[in-house]
């Protein structure tokens, strides 16, 4: 079985390879729970019914739906060991079938379509939640360097069954987001589908990108005509 360890703007992953294999979601956990300890979460790269398939866990043990940078990370393994010759990747999840490719600023895919977004004040903090493939509440606030994300996260995360997402405008078009991830229970550098949720809940003006400063890096979220793309650098460390 093949494992390596990936980032993708700092969010960081486990990729264990079970193309020829398979584990029972039992399995599963218990290798999450003993082999993620320095990670985010794992990235189960399958086959079922002849398409690649990418089964999620959070850290926790837990599986998760959808990953953005998960999925990101997900092609650059398929198109590193070669599986996928040409510069188009399809495969499925839990939260229905991406597709990307390789670009000059890493990897591109195409999300799971966001649900509208439900207004929602939980405890003085009014947020929008909302689902990106996983659930996600998305907080605008003046400055996140002022937020306790560990504190503010943990309490939200008791009411809510979602990502909690603290976001500041910087100007028109660029938002700065920290992220406190359900599943690893903690602020992570990165999360792909929390900065598509922020971005597309800010795009109040149809723009055609919002760049998105995360603490791991930066993404870019394109708002295309036929859907919304997550744009990103992803690392084999
Ligand atoms: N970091 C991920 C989100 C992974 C799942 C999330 N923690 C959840 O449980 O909903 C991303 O890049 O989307």
């Amino acid at each position: 079985m093949i494992v390596e360890k990936f980032t993708a703007t700092g969010n960081s992953f486990i990729v264990c390879d079970i193309l020829d294999s398979k584990l029972s979601d039992e399995e599963k956990s218990n290798f999450v729970l003993k082999n993620s300890k320095d990670r985010d979460g794992v990235i189960f790269a399958e086959k079922r019914d002849g398409q690649f398939f990418m089964d999620y866990f959070n850290k926790d043990g837990n599986r998760a739906s959808f990953c953005g940078n998960g999925a990101r990370t997900f092609l650059y393994y398929l198109m590193k060991k070669g599986y996928v010759k040409e510069n188009f990747v399809k495969f499925n999840t839990y939260a229905g079938e991406i597709t990307g490719k390789l670009t000059k600023n890493g990897v591109m895919i195409k999300m799971p379509a966001p649900n509208m977004p439900q207004k929602l004040t939980i405890d003085s903090f009014s947020g929008f939640l909302l689902n990106v493939g996983v659930p996600h509440f998305v907080i605008f606030v003046g400055n996140v360097e002022n937020i306790d994300v560990s504190k503010i996260g943990k309490h939200l995360r008791e009411k809510l069954n979602s990502n909690i997402n603290f976001v500041q405008e910087l100007d028109g078009k660029t938002i700065k987001i920290r992220t406190f991830e359900r599943g690893v229970e903690a602020e992570t550098l990165a999360c792909g589908s929390g900065t598509t949720a922020s971005a597309y809940v800010f795009n109040k003006n149809n723009l055609e990108k919002i760049e998105v400063k995360a603490r791991g890096g930066t993404l870019f979220v394109h708002f295309l005509n036929d859907g919304i793309y997550l744009e990103g650098g992803v690392e084999n460390v």
